[in-house]
């Protein structure tokens, strides 16, 4: 919690959502069906976007964090107040510009549908007025993450440029996005180095090449092999630490000491939305917490099954933490 040996050292944690987001949920009583008009049983809204997410979940398990964004308005502003956790600091530039809201639907069988807006185009002084903010931010932090979509306007490799700048201080980086942005990551490799890249089995398939839908299987399968080896060809070009989020399925981490799978502890499903960004965050916790890869990979999935378990974007408190400890088996030799 806030008093925990890492926030008594002072180490910091940074993070990074180029798109910052409204999240709107919107739960239904019956499953969702196209084309007709449906009463919604609940409604919420919370300021959000992936690097808000991260910033929330390793501030409430304890370390300093700030949480760079390259735009927010009041309206976002007064959101993300409403429930900031002790330890986080928002920076944002002057600029108004409107961040986008995504909107959530929830169905009673737990399944998510998820519609997200592009957001509001940035102009060129926008993207230098955050690249300071988050270099200045990044000063003296052990990791920074980089989080999410891009909005218009953005570089697509705007995430490479950034770590370019980020490394030479001394910082840990982590990224998480997707698609073209995504791919920018790899191309920019092995000129950059990044620290820990977060795929799911699509973005696993969209980076190297694979079948998400067999990755899948294979996984609940129990078998790993593919998924390793995908994993470790990323490491081989220059990513220290590739963690695979598998789902039900727990997750796989590859880094130069070796391969870990860890099961996801049972839970019942409420939200996926933000497990992924918890599970960045339950690494960085572990690994600012001196643990080990297997650690840092059971974190992972700790908190992004906690995340799982709570309703829309609620995000999780050491609190929340499943009681059952997933269980880390070395896959080495696979
Ligand atoms: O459009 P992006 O930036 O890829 O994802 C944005 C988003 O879906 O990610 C978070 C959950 O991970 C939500 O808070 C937010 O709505």
């Amino acid at each position: 919690m806030a008093d925990s040996s890492a926030a008594h050292h002072g180490l910091r944690v940074v993070t990074f959502t180029a798109n910052p987001s409204i999240d709107r949920t919107v739960a239904l009583g019956s499953a969702l069906a196209r084309g007709e008009v449906q009463r919604a049983t609940a409604a919420s809204a919370q300021a959000a976007g992936k690097g808000v997410n991260v910033a929330k979940v390793v501030a409430a398990g304890g370390v300093a964090t700030e949480a760079v964004l390259p735009f927010a308005d009041e309206a976002y502003r007064s959101s993300l107040d409403a429930d900031l956790p002790a330890g986080l600091t928002v920076i944002a530039p002057a600029t108004v510009r409107h961040p986008r809201t995504n909107t959530t639907i929830t169905e009673p069988d737990g399944t998510t549908t998820k519609i997200n807006e592009p957001g509001p185009t940035l102009s060129v002084d926008d993207l230098a007025v955050a690249t300071d903010l988050l270099v200045e931010a990044a000063r003296g932090a052990v990791w920074v993450a980089l989080s999410g979509s891009l909005p218009p306007g953005a570089p697509t490799d705007w995430y490479a440029r950034l770590t370019a700048r980020l490394k030479p201080l001394g910082c840990r980086v982590a990224v998480d996005t997707s698609d073209a942005a995504l791919d920018a990551v790899l191309d920019a490799l092995p000129g950059a180095s990044f620290d820990l890249i977060k795929p799911n089995s699509d973005e696993l398939a969209q980076l190297t090449g694979g079948d998400a839908a067999a990755f899948e299987d294979a996984a609940v399968r129990g078998d790993l092999h593919d998924i390793v080896e995908a994993a470790s060809r990323l490491r081989d070009r220059g990513i220290a630490n590739v963690l695979v989020t598998l789902g039900g399925a727990g997750a796989v981490l590859v880094n130069a000491e070796g391969a870990w799978h860890a099961t996801a502890p049972r839970i019942e499903v409420r939200s996926t939305v933000g497990a992924g960004d918890s599970s960045v965050a339950g690494f960085i916790l572990a690994d600012v917490a001196g643990g080990s890869p297997a650690d840092c990979l059971a974190s992972a999935v700790n908190h992004g099954s906690a995340a799982a378990s709570l309703p829309g974007t609620s995000l999780p408190t050491p609190a929340d933490l499943p009681l059952t400890h997933p269980y880390v088996s070395s896959l080495s030799n696979s």
